[in-house]
């Protein structure tokens, strides 16, 4: 046997097949996306709801549908998928209904995508599993050789913001939608379990604050607090705000209009991490100016917060996104501590209140 032979001769029989399948999983896990891409694109989650509370029988979905009735076995096997996934359950029926003796029910996570759910992460699919970031894994090895920005620039000649600031797509609209229905989910969360977060400050600033969820929702909470959005005139210039929140257009690397408060929710994850010392410099500009000492306050992940094993590997996900369409990146604590000290703030405190993200407390 040569050398090769010998060093594969170490693993044997079940740790082979074992190597084997993690491959297979692997290859093929894209199934996983794309699969949940066609439920939500077609609705089932609010199919499923809107025939609720009883459990869906198979025939009734590929009805709903408007199915040929002949694709009801492969509806079945998505559906296993999907099933397996943990995005619905199979319940039995009270009364079987013909030949069918149990239906599907939603699960917590296929409640969060149906559309009419205020809390819906439904458009998250879209902004994600297009073809942008396919195009931009297809151009890594092409950008890996190349000193352009990210994997995305390589494959479009322009950044990622360069290509929402232009109108001729609707890239912009499902990117603002599922920050937005983001900053709904957090603010329920936040608002509900941790308001004192944002107790005693007159002002607030939402710096890269997109259409204004997580303002409107502060504001709501706390009338008596100033607060504004601040993002770039493509996303803010046609809106208007109310009683005490205002939506101001500005670029954050220029300067940041000064508060009590500045939140930085998935903004730093975007950027290098010279970039990221510039806006938190622009945020202590913001806070220390006029005699006031006030404190930044930064919602994103923390890697290795929760070392679960699905929590880290989402994060390293999202790292790879990042990576891929912005030039961004996610951070572990030691990285977090090094852009805050290089930026010139005297401390932090993080809060992993968050699941996957944390609240990043910074002091000036
Ligand atoms: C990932 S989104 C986060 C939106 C919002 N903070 C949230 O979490 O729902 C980043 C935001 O930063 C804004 N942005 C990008 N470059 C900016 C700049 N130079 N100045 C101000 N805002 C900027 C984008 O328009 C976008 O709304
Ligand atoms: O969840 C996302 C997704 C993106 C994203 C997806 C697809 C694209 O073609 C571009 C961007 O970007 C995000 C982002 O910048 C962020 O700060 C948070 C979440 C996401």
């Amino acid at each position: 046997m040569d050398l090769e032979g010998a060093k594969m001769g170490a693993v044997e029989g079940d740790e082979l097949l074992e190597a084997q399948s993690h491959i297979w999983n692997h290859i093929l896990a894209i199934n996983k996306s794309m699969a949940l891409k066609y439920a939500v694109q077609v609705g089932i989650p609010d199919i499923i709801h809107r025939y609720g509370p009883n459990p869906m029988p198979l025939s009734k979905l590929v009805s709903a549908l408007q199915l040929h009735p002949q694709n009801t076995p492969h509806m079945h096997r998505l559906m296993r998928v999907l099933v397996h996934s943990g995005f619905f359950r199979t319940q039995k029926l009270s009364e079987p209904n013909g030949e069918e003796d149990e239906g599907y029910v939603l699960t917590n996570s296929s409640r969060l995508l149906v559309t009419t759910n205020p809390l819906t992460l439904a458009p998250f699919v879209f902004c994600v599993l297009e073809s942008a970031f396919f195009q931009s894994w297809r151009s890594l090895p092409a950008w890996l050789q190349t000193e352009d920005r990210t994997p995305f620039d390589t494959a479009n000649g322009v950044s990622f913001w360069e290509c929402l600031a232009n109108d001729s797509t609707d890239d912009g609209v499902i990117f603002n939608k599922s920050m937005a229905s983001d900053a709904k989910f957090v603010m329920r969360i936040l608002l509900e379990k941790y308001k004192d977060v944002f107790d005693g400050f007159g002002s607030l600033v939402d710096v890269g604050g997109g259409t204004g969820n997580v303002v409107k929702a502060i504001a709501q909470a706390f009338p008596k607090m100033e607060c504004t959005v601040f993002d770039l005139p493509q996303v803010v210039g046609d809106l208007k705000g109310e009683a005490n929140f205002k939506y101001v257009q500005g670029d954050m690397f220029h300067a940041i209009p000064p508060a009590d408060a500045i939140l930085l929710k998935w903004i730093l994850h975007d950027w290098n991490d010279e970039e990221c010392v510039k806006i938190l410099k622009n945020c202590k500009e913001a806070i220390t100016g006029n005699k006031k000492n006030g404190k930044v306050i930064v919602i994103d992940m923390v890697v290795g917060n929760d070392t679960r094993d699905e929590c880290t590997e989402t994060q390293l996900f999202f790292d790879m996104m990042m990576m891929l369409m912005l030039g961004g990146k996610e951070r572990d604590e030691k990285e977090w501590a090094q852009l805050i000290k290089e930026a010139g703030y005297s401390g932090y405190k993080i809060f992993p209140i968050l699941g996957l993200r944390s609240l990043v407390e910074i002091y000036p």
